[in-house]
């Protein structure tokens, strides 16, 4: 049966690191779909496997020695099943999947200025002519929230705020056009103002283009905000998946009931997370 408006599909997905535990691979029978337009938070306690779910979406898991070692992957329509972790094997990412990263200090080039990065973005997907060029770079920046590009393309990463760096990040992605993203904690850096600022932008912009999205976060509250799936991640297995809300209030695992009770209230995630303070 074809599937076309399911970007992802896992069936019992397992994905093991060579130097590991055979016993106990990255990710162990992970099975879930998630239909195209949709956003899906995936949580879990440091070394549950989050960003090598990423890595193995977009296809990059030979990058850091893992290898799928088990069950199979469907990503935008094509299917992916075992892999080597050899170099000579190693796969370009998948099509139509594009990775922000939570460091956008070292994502972005040290050595060249805004404008030069954002231009690269364009230029990669095809030759353009030089005001059409320019008016691109304006619309990409303009599209993230920066309103003056002028200044901002010259400048050096190093001279923009972490906000700033993260939306310039966001424009090179969302140049790629890609129909999957995967955010791995995009906002980790980042300050609770920024947070929501940041996440704004990622959803609005995925929403806009019907880009479903994958966010890798330690923040809960973010997730409960933001994604319409939750997956919960223990040890490489999956221990929650569903709608988001149904996943906080009844979580079938005492795991997820724990990790979920150590924050203070849930109900005051439904509120706004910024209030104004009165002067
Ligand atoms: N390059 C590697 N070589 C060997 N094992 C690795 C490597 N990277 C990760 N692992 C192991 O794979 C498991 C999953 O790690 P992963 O980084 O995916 O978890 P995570 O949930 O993203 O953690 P964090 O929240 O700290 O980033 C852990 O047991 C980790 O030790």
């Amino acid at each position: 049966m074809t599937d076309t408006t399911t970007d992802l599909r896992l069936a019992a997905l397992r994905v093991a690191y060579p130097a590991g535990d055979p016993a106990r691979p990255a990710l162990n029978d992970v099975s879930f779909t998630l239909d195209h337009g949709l956003s899906l938070g995936v949580i879990g306690e440091s070394g549950s496997g989050k960003s090598t779910l990423g890595m193995t979406i977009a296809g990059f898991e030979h990058l850091s020695g893992a290898a799928i070692t088990g069950g199979s992957i469907r990503v935008l329509g094509t299917e992916y099943r075992r892999s080597s972790s050899t170099r000579s094997a190693m796969p370009r990412r998948r099509p139509g999947v594009a990775m922000l990263f939570q460091d956008a200090m070292t994502s972005l080039d040290p050595l060249y200025r805004i404008g030069a990065q954002v231009k690269k973005a364009i230029t990669a997907r095809g030759r353009v002519g030089a005001a059409e060029l320019e008016r691109r770079i304006d619309a990409a920046l303009n599209d993230v929230g920066v309103h003056d590009p002028d200044r901002v393309k010259r400048l050096y990463p190093y001279e923009l705020s972490g906000g700033m760096r993260q939306r310039v990040m966001l424009a090179q992605v969302l140049l790629s056009e890609p129909d999957l993203l995967i955010a791995d904690e995009p906002t980790s850096a980042l300050d609770v103002g920024l947070t929501v600022m940041t996440m704004e932008l990622l959803t609005t912009a995925c929403r806009a283009r019907g880009i479903s999205l994958v966010l890798i976060t330690h923040d809960i509250p973010v997730a409960r905000r933001y994604v319409d799936r939750l997956l919960v991640l223990r040890h490489g297995e999956m221990v929650e998946f569903g709608p988001t809300d149904e996943v906080l209030e009844n979580p079938r695992s005492d795991y997820a009931r724990d990790l979920f009770a150590c924050i203070p209230d849930l109900d005051s995630y439904r509120r706004p997370l910024l209030t104004t303070v009165e002067s």
